[in-house]
């Protein structure tokens, strides 16, 4: 069962002002992990909490002695360079910090005279990626996303008979997984352009992006024992932005049969900020099957996951042109989706990936797949906004996209809201394509 406590709270304010403005992604509703430093001045990564505009450097705040109990040990592990020592900790670690840092953070808090100084503008940060991630599995949970870009890469056969029955995924690269504002070079590879007899070689001309949401593991499971889908949500610590950029000509030609391999291991780019599963609790939604559509299996199936394994989680994503940039102008919106549209759930992929006795192990991350919604605005990807660049994207500034450009940019943004309860954001995932290498 999903239960709300005092956490979750929306009469809740913070005596870090700016965490109480109307649209803030971070007030103490949320209170999201990350992995920070000041910028330039040669400090060491640490983890760190956002409140407001702020971030609570969890390795300053453990040493206050604020903390006691379980929190204690969750809130040493928060402030080291990556956040795996507290994910393997575990839900209850994880929930008694929670706890302890909303009531620290509260107005009226005593915590305050001591926690003051170990806050650290957002606006004075850098992050790194918040874990050392040993393995990165993408997940292909957006039926939309299967269909749509099924017609493009297979006409006669867009969605595979095995789409309904199986939460199906390839093993992905985490070597390449970079922090939100990293810019990347276009990559280049073979291609076989149509009615090409041989491929060619060179940058891609049809670099893309993939909006996801990232699903972080806590604690991991035994090699050989599956985590079933009842004990699922245990085993993952949050969620956070992904951004699974696609090289499609590369892709079309190389997938077969083994699936995506260098049209996607150039880079992947996540945000900094994980918001934890208890703070989405607000955001659940029932999860079921359209009518016609096979029942899951029973190591798919649980009432819980019934009664709320879906979530009510905004998506939108930003594209900026050079051009626009150049001009001050901020990125114009291309899609706007939900993740609700899913037609896999988070606990469904962790019972699927370890159904077989595969181990997960803290700090893993599992990618959504491509969060298309039911309608083409809805589309996570510029492959199916711009029907396979055919139909490019008209930009305000008259600039027209089909597929990115150098010196384009793209944010990914998420946000819960719904009355009764309190806005929380996942911040923004930025990243920007930067020529191919000569
Ligand atoms: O349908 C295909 O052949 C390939 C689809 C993808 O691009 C794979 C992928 O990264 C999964 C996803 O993002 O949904
Ligand atoms: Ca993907
Ligand atoms: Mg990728």
């Amino acid at each position: 069962m999903i239960t709300l406590n005092e956490t979750h709270d929306p009469a809740l304010r913070s005596w870090v002002a700016s965490a109480n403005a109307r649209d803030c992604d971070f007030p103490i509703q949320n209170l999201p992990f990350a992995v920070f430093r000041r910028r330039g001045g040669g400090e060491a990564f640490r983890g760190g909490v956002a409140i407001g505009d702020q971030i609570l450097d969890m390795a300053a705040a453990a040493a206050t002695g604020v903390f006691s109990g379980e929190a204690e040990d969750a809130a040493s592990a928060a402030g080291q360079d990556k956040l795996n020592a507290l994910m393997a900790l575990g839900e209850p670690a994880w929930r008694a910090l929670r706890l302890s840092l909303s009531r620290a953070l509260r107005e009226g808090a005593a915590e305050q005279s001591r926690l003051q100084s170990c806050l650290v503008p957002q606006a004075e940060a850098e992050y790194d990626v918040p874990a050392r991630i040993g393995d990165y599995t993408d997940f292909y949970t957006s039926v939309h996303h299967a269909t749509n870009i099924g017609k493009q890469f297979r006409p006669d056969n867009p969605l595979l008979p095995n789409y309904k029955w199986v939460p199906i995924g390839y093993h992905g690269r985490a070597s390449s997984i970079v922090v939100s504002g990293h810019a990347f070079r276009r990559p280049s590879g073979q291609t076989m352009p149509p009615g090409a007899d041989k491929p060619g070689f060179g940058p891609s001309k049809r670099l893309d992006i993939e909006l996801e949401l990232g699903i972080f593991i806590g604690r991991g499971n035994a090699l050989g024992e599956a985590v079933p889908i009842g004990e699922a949500e245990s085993h993952v610590f949050g969620i956070c932005l992904l951004n699974d950029w696609s090289a499609r000509d590369i892709q079309g030609w190389e997938y077969q049969p083994l699936g995506p391999f260098l049209s996607k291991n150039f880079a992947t780019t996540v945000s900094p900020w994980i918001v934890a599963l208890e703070a989405l609790a607000p955001y659940r939604l029932p999860f079921s099957r359209a009518a016609g559509d096979p029942q899951p299996l029973p190591y798919l199936d649980s009432e819980q996951n019934r009664a709320a394994g879906a979530f009510d989680i905004e998506l939108e994503v930003g594209l900026r042109t050079a051009a626009m940039q150049q001009a001050g102008q901020r990125e114009a919106s291309i899609c706007r989706t939900n993740y609700r549209h899913a037609y896999w759930t988070v606990a469904q992929m962790v019972a699927h990936h370890t159904v077989n006795g595969c181990n997960l192990q803290a700090g893993d991350l599992f990618g959504s797949g491509t969060l298309s919604g039911p309608t083409l605005d809805q589309a996570g990807a510029l492959v199916e906004l711009t029907a396979g660049g055919k139909t490019p994207l008209q930009l305000p500034n008259g600039e027209t996209r089909a597929f990115l450009e150098d010196g384009d940019s793209v944010v990914l943004r998420a946000w819960c809201e719904k009355p009764g309860a309190s806005r929380i954001g996942f911040g923004e995932c930025w990243g920007t394509v930067l020529p191919a290498r000569a």
